[in-house]
């Protein structure tokens, strides 16, 4: 199927942060949503359940304040969001529109062409002169009714897939480039993950409805619906005139509601009965977690040497065994004498009156009591279908919303637009400056850093060392831009880090983190992605090799640059897609130490170019021997320097081996979150503190 490009004017403005969970104020029954966001959060709230909200997908219960958000998101975006989506595709979508008014007036043509036939037989056998010429002039005519049906039917389908499928394409495309553009901070907030997963959700809906899902470009059906109830009143109405049809005609109406009267109040009782409770909430989350943890392979290890299995399982069935007492249907809880009764079948009795006191009438035909028969039963079920699309159109408006204000989110690192400095690039490297850093993790209660004071000149080279667990990777991620911090003032070549745009920053940085990404891909793609402009140049791919002192690995590797690297089931999930993955395919696995060589190969793609300001290595030679360890500081060394030997980058590495430590021009002794002592090596051995201790410790 061919999808348009996506046009850049379909672009929706990026413009809220989410606020923290507790500072959302909620919004009360009267009171009027801010924005889109803003009604989407209003209506997964649970009544009574201080702070709680309904799981990702949850049914937004009906009721007054749900109406009136939905109202409030119809108003605010849904003309907007018909007409981008019109505008993918604006012939085949007004085609689908027309098809879809003119294919709900054929079930009312379809009874009418079928008593015409009744009637016939009736006449023809009723006037004793019986030819079957008329007869079979009638039926071919419905035969070619049904054909020309039936390819109208079919050409609709086919349209609607091909609208349906360019709408789920942008929607999809639009997704994913917004959740490419959120940073970390964005995607670890609950709130954001419950708003991307609706969107998804929405996503879906256009694989044409299922799943209790409308698609605004379904809304249509609402219409369909209305026009065919509408064709099958004016038939009814055709075929009854005066007092004694009125009357016949009020008791048909009558019974072809009293189902729906029926529904409607099962369904209002039922609502009250699904609106989620926080248990309900919780029992579901607990329940996808251990889930998750059941299914991944990552934690595989672990599960199978503490014996996890029956723990997981019994904890999974209890909390799906109440999120399942949720999903009951309605006949599961009915228990009431009422509920036991099976109204349907009184419901068609009373149907069949009006067709018996028709009966008693002089006008009457087969035919009449045929169609009429039909199109009351066609009536009964166009209004079920109507409360059914109802409900879904109502869920609808609020996946909607989601997709909306998830379109709308700004990534938490990006500077405000009148605080945005361009990065300059200071001779000799990165000069860092920072004053009271302060950091907690979200939802953790004891700071992962606290008071961060250190000073860095361009050029110079920094370890950051100390004891398990004291903040050297939390720093590390601060001074990448990957993390914010909460407190404090961190200045790069002397502006604020935050007035920096993130990307503008990552493309002066070159850095290999602790926790190193393992891609299921080719070793020449796993290296290459270090600097995606580069990723077809053979050459600058087999330099960074060299660098990383990775190239006999490379070189003994069965297909060598194209050899395809075996990783752990999860990890292979963190870059999907780039490769075809056949399961037959030969892949190659890699020794811990092997993997470094790789990642560091990636880091030195993008070292190596000018611009590149900042290194910033988290153990990167953890796993190495101490030859290839003593070898790529000598490499670091090498690319910090211009070939007059004069410094042009900064580099920052984090290491527990303090022979490498005492290299670097200072060294940053981190306790407890915080930096202890900070000098050079020999001004820290002089003072005989914490690092002398641990250096004499490790040597
Ligand atoms: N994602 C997280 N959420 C909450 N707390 C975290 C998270 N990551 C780290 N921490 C906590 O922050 C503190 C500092 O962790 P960090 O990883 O920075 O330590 P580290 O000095 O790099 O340790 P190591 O030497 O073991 O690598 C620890 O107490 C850790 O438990």
């Amino acid at each position: 199927m061919r999808h348009r490009m996506v046009s850049r004017r379909l672009q929706f403005p990026a413009d809220f942060h989410v606020s923290p969970r507790n500072a959302s104020p909620g919004i009360s029954a009267s009171a009027e949503p801010h924005s889109v966001y803003d009604a989407w959060l209003a209506s997964r709230e649970l009544p009574g359940g201080n702070g709680a909200y309904l799981v990702p997908g949850g049914q937004r219960a009906l009721n007054a304040k749900n109406a009136r958000l939905a109202l409030y998101v119809t108003q605010t975006c849904t003309l907007d969001f018909l007409k981008i989506l019109w505008g993918l595709n604006p012939l085949r979508t007004t085609l689908m529109m027309s098809l879809n008014i003119i294919r709900s007036l054929f079930p009312a043509f379809r009874g009418y062409s079928q008593a015409l036939i009744v009637d016939e037989l009736q006449s023809l056998i009723a006037s004793e002169s019986f030819t079957w010429t008329r007869l079979v002039y009638l039926v071919l005519t419905e035969v070619f009714r049904r054909v020309i049906e039936g390819c109208l039917d079919s050409f609709a389908a086919s349209n609607e897939n091909v609208v349906l499928g360019s709408a789920r394409f942008f929607i999809e495309y639009k997704q994913m480039e917004q959740r490419l553009r959120l940073d970390i901070p964005t995607l670890a907030d609950p709130t954001v993950r419950a708003l991307l997963q609706e969107s998804e959700l929405f996503a879906r809906s256009f694989g044409g409805g299922g799943f209790g899902m409308l698609s605004p470009l379904d809304f249509i059906h609402v219409f369909s619906l209305m026009t065919e109830i509408a064709s099958h009143i004016v038939l009814i109405v055709s075929l009854t005139s005066g007092p004694f049809h009125f009357g016949i005609l009020c008791l048909s109406i009558f019974s072809t509601l009293l189902p729906l009267f029926l529904s409607w109040f099962s369904c209002s009782r039922d609502q009250k009965e699904h609106v989620a409770s926080v248990k309900e909430a919780r029992a579901s989350d607990r329940q996808e977690r251990l889930r998750n943890l059941a299914y991944s392979d990552s934690h595989r290890p672990e599960i199978e040497l503490f014996g996890l299995g029956d723990w997981i399982l019994k904890s999974w069935s209890g909390a799906r065994k109440i999120v399942l007492s949720f999903e009951q249907p309605a006949y599961a809880r009915n228990t009431s004498i009422i509920d036991q009764f099976n109204l349907m079948e009184l419901i068609s009795a009373i149907q069949n009156i009006p067709l018996l006191l028709l009966l008693q009438s002089p006008a009457a035909s087969l035919g009449s009591l045929t169609v009429y028969r039909h199109s009351i039963q066609s009536l009964v079920y166009a209004f079920r279908n109507l409360v059914t699309t109802a409900r879904m159109a109502f869920q609808g408006i609020f996946l909607m919303s989601a997709f909306t204000a998830s379109m709308r989110l700004k990534p938490k690192l990006n500077p405000k637009h009148d605080e945005l400095v361009r990065y300059t690039s200071v001779l000799g490297g990165a000069s860092i400056s920072a004053r009271g850093l302060s950091y907690t993790y979200p939802g953790s209660s004891e700071p992962a850093l606290k008071n961060i004071n250190f000073s860095l000149d361009a050029g110079e080279t920094l370890a950051i060392v100390g004891y398990n667990g004291s903040g050297k990777s939390t720093l590390a991620k601060i001074l990448l831009r990957i993390v914010d911090f909460d407190k404090g003032s961190l200045l790069v070549n002397g502006v604020d880090i935050r007035r920096y745009n993130p990307d503008e920053y990552h493309s002066h940085l070159s850095a290999v983190f602790q926790g190193f990404s393992k891609f299921s891909t080719t070793v020449k793609e796993n290296v290459g992605l270090g600097n995606v402009e580069k990723i077809g140049y053979r050459s600058a791919i087999e330099t960074a090799i060299r660098l990383a002192q990775a190239d006999t690995l490379v070189e003994s590797l069965p297909n060598g640059l194209k050899t395809m690297l075996e990783t752990p089931g999860f990890e292979s999930m963190s870059y999907p897609g780039m490769m075809f993955q056949d399961e037959t395919s030969q892949r190659h696995g890699l020794s811990g130490g092997e993997w470094q060589r790789i990642a560091l190969a990636r880091a030195f793609m993008r070292a190596n170019e000018p611009g590149v300001d900042l290194l910033l290595f988290d153990e990167p030679t953890s796993a190495l021997d101490a030859l290839a360890q003593n070898q790529i500081f000598e490499t670091l060394e090498k690319i910090s320097r211009s070939p007059s030997g004069e410094r042009r980058k900064t580099i920052i590495f984090i290491t527990h081996r303090l022979s490498t430590a005492r290299r670097a021009d200072k060294i940053a002794m981190m306790e407890n979150g915080t930096i202890s002592e900070f000098g050079s090596h020999e001004e820290l051995m002089t003072k005989n503190g914490a690092y002398a201790a641990l250096y004499r410790a490790s040597v």
